[in-house]
């Protein structure tokens, strides 16, 4: 089966337009201002026009304060809140009933023992994305462009729905799938040119990759 995929931290209509024509099935906006992605809500909302009602669009912030959120959900109206930050279980439970929105919230995975941390967000979020963990000294929870080893995932239930992400490209996102048969995939480096600049032409590579995958493992081209 082809996973979902997600193009991340995106700032410009034509990339929102590429994404969406090559297939993506969510569009992720970057609300944290350390980030070379991060992006105003109005111009958010504004760009992600092009992909409502086509793909899922995805409001990735850290830790937002309330003001922070209602303006997001307000100027953005995304379809899925992502939690990129330290949210506790409640603090989710509670902004999921608030704005009505499903929500994922992102694991930071090293080692085998952070998946148990899972285990109190489980009935509350409606997928997980498992992510590696900032390398020393970032600024950024998220967009590392580093992976973390697919082989932790291969225990999790197989009920536990979730997306995959840092540092997939081109060239190891078969390898990917084939570790950890994720039903998503969220890609945000691996398709730039330079830091929060997304290059058009390494997303088309990118898509090509996930079908040519997807393919040897299905034996299906859809
Ligand atoms: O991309 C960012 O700058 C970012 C900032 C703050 C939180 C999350 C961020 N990105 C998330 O990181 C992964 C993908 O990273 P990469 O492919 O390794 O570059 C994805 O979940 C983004 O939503």
């Amino acid at each position: 089966m082809k996973p979902d995929v997600k193009i991340c931290g995106l700032k410009t209509s034509e990339a929102v337009e590429k994404a969406v024509s090559l297939g993506a099935t969510h569009v992720g906006f970057i609300f944290f201002e350390k980030s070379p992605r991060n992006i105003e809500p109005d111009i958010a909302g504004r760009i992600a026009e092009k992909a409502r009602g086509r793909a899922k669009i995805v409001a990735v912030t850290v830790d937002a304060d309330n003001d922070d959120l209602d303006d997001i959900v307000y100027l953005l109206k995304p379809d899925i809140l992502q939690f990129h930050g330290h949210e506790t279980p409640e603090q989710v439970l509670t902004i999921k009933a608030l704005y009505g929105i499903p929500v994922m919230k992102v694991l930071s995975i090293r080692e085998p023992g952070d998946l148990k941390r899972i285990d109190p967000y489980i009935g509350i979020v409606d997928r997980f994305l498992f992510d590696a963990k900032a390398p020393e000294g970032s600024e950024l929870p998220g967009g590392n462009g580093v992976t973390f080893d697919w082989r932790l995932l291969q225990n999790l239930d197989a009920d536990i729905d979730y997306m995959l992400s840092g540092g997939l490209h081109k060239d190891n996102v078969a390898q990917a799938l084939k570790e950890t048969g994720a039903r998503g995939l969220d890609v945000s480096s691996g398709v730039e040119s330079a830091p929060g600049v997304k290059d058009l032409a390494r997303m088309e590579e990118f898509f090509k990759s996930v079908q040519l995958a997807s393919e040897r493992t299905t034996g299906s081209a859809k």
